[in-house]
């Protein structure tokens, strides 16, 4: 799924519209949110005719939406109370709901908030900026105290449309509906967790002219990009992984680094970390050797810590014009510019201090930041967290990795997401796919198990997955 900010909706808009907004567009956003909003009503009421909506409607076009919504609804005899929390509602809007019979109140006068089977909220579109006045916040958590299942139009409003983020009272929705392309808050956490199940409706914009602002990935795409062995393939073709990571201070990162690399079906792995990690890989991947040799990937840095010989270890790597993955405290001893083969993997802070800025600035807007991250270091960056973002130089649109639950982020999952990306940077895949496949794949094994796994045992389900998704395209 793509998505486009908020500048390029309008643009799409208006190349849709042609010079004079006829109220084409709304009547088609319209019909589509009326048809959802039926099918909400019948999956929980039983029926449609006779359920009891109430609508909050904002200054803009999006309450227009909901109100054109609303009408249709009360067409078919639902029991609609629409109320204007913010400003002066669209005219023509408000006209077609009294005229179908739809009553329009004050807060004051709305009936006990569990009396409805469903709000809408047509508070704040694209035009939004972000929270909410006071006392639309309070009614939209008197609504949710009331268990009202919310479904959004376009956006839950009070969400930041471009970054998603949420830095002040937001609605948190069941459902979202939103027109012609889907928008960054529907990706980005923590606007995502509030738009519940995104449903998209075709009001008939044409996208082929502009570049995305992100592209996410979807499972089925992840199992079609892998890169799968040929039938010849020996391990050589598969690819070689060198891993420098882990210290005497930190050896199980060296370890859990090990496990992604062979569990994500790397041909051979080196291991070229500290002693006091062998022992622990000899015995569980006796697979793994210990002899130095060529690679086709390197993967460096993971619970380094202080690390005297930190940047001869990155420039040789570097030098042998192998593409890598750095993480952690490698990330530290990197050269001013890097190749786009190679792949760097901070978390928020990481990132935060490679761009000299705070970790509260990425999280507010962590497309800007990967973006940054990219252009700063001529490298590829894979920016780890709740939403999983990769950012290319020189390319406009950011990748998404397929989202995981939240207790994948534990000690060492980062360590294994490094082997796991660059088992795929071995095979010979581009540094941008290696990093959206470890981290779709991480995160759809993580979402496939019933309960919390250690980032080694996690490892291990990854290659079970991919085993499972092998048998799946060769029955
Ligand atoms: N364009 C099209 O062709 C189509 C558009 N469509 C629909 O239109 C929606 C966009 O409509 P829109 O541009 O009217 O903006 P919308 O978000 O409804 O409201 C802006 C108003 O809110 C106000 N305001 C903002 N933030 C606020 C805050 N925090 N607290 C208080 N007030 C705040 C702001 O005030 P101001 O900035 O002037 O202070 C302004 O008055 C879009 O999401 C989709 O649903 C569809 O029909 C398909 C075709
Ligand atoms: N809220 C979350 N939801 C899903 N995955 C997460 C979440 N938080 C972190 N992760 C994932 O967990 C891993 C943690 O990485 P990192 O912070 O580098 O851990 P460490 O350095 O301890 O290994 C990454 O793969 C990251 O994407
Ligand atoms: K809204």
């Amino acid at each position: 799924m793509q998505a486009f900010t908020v500048e390029q909706v309008r643009r799409l808009e208006r190349a849709a519209m042609g010079p004079q907004d006829d109220g084409t567009l709304m009547q088609r956003a319209a019909a589509g949110l009326a048809a959802v909003l039926a099918d909400e009503l019948r999956t929980r009421a039983g029926h449609v005719y006779g359920t009891h909506v109430l609508v909050l409607v904002g200054p803009g076009n999006n309450g227009g939406d909901a109100l054109w919504a609303a009408a249709r609804l009360a067409r078919r005899g639902v029991r609609v109370d629409a109320v204007g929390v913010l400003g002066t509602p669209h005219a023509e809007g408000l006209a077609a709901l009294r005229a179908a019979g739809g009553r329009v109140v004050g807060t004051e006068a709305l009936a006990a908030l569990d009396a409805y089977d469903l709000a809408v909220d047509g508070v704040l579109g694209i035009g939004g900026r972000p929270g909410l006045p006071d006392d639309v916040a309070d009614l939209v958590g008197r609504l949710a105290d009331a268990c009202v299942p919310v479904v959004a139009v376009d956006l839950p409003s009070g969400v930041a449309a471009d970054t998603g983020a949420v830095p002040g009272a937001a609605v948190s929705a069941a459902v979202t509906v939103t027109f012609g392309v889907a928008k960054p808050c529907h990706l980005l956490e923590p606007a995502r967790a509030r738009t519940g199940r995104l449903v998209l409706v075709d009001i008939g914009l044409d996208t082929s002219a502009e570049e995305p602002e992100l592209d996410a990935w979807d499972a089925a795409r992840v199992a079609d990009a892998w890169p799968w062995p040929a039938r010849s393939s020996d391990k050589y073709a598969k690819g070689v992984v060198g891993v420098d990571c882990g210290s005497e201070t930190y050896p199980g990162a060296g370890i859990m680094a090990t496990y992604g690399a062979v569990h994500g079906g790397a041909g051979m792995v080196r291991f070229v970390g500290p002693e006091s990690a062998r022992a622990t890989i000899t015995a569980n991947l006796p697979d793994v050797v210990f002899a130095p040799g060529r690679v086709q990937a390197h993967l460096l840095g993971s619970g380094w810590g202080e690390r005297a010989d930190g940047d001869r270890a990155v420039a040789d790597a570097v030098a042998s014009e192998v593409p890598g993955v750095l993480d952690a405290d490698g990330i530290g001893h990197r050269p001013d510019r890097l190749p786009d083969s190679w792949l760097l993997t901070p978390h928020a802070g990481e990132l935060a201090r490679l761009l000299g800025i705070e970790r509260s600035e990425v999280e507010d807007d962590p497309l800007a930041a990967v973006r940054a991250g990219a252009g700063r270091t001529g490298a590829t960056v894979l920016l780890k967290g709740a939403t999983q973002l990769v950012a290319r130089p020189g390319v406009r649109t950011v990748e998404v990795a397929v989202p995981g639950p939240s207790w994948t982020g534990r000690a060492g999952s980062g360590d294994t997401l490094g082997g796991l990306c660059a088992a795929v940077l071995a095979s010979g895949r581009p540094a941008h796919e290696a990093a959206v496949l470890g981290a779709s794949l991480q995160a759809q094994t993580a979402a496939a198990h019933p309960g919390p796994l250690p980032p080694h045992v996690l490892a291990e389900r990854c290659a079970d997955r991919l085993g499972a998704w092998w048998q799946e395209r060769h029955p």
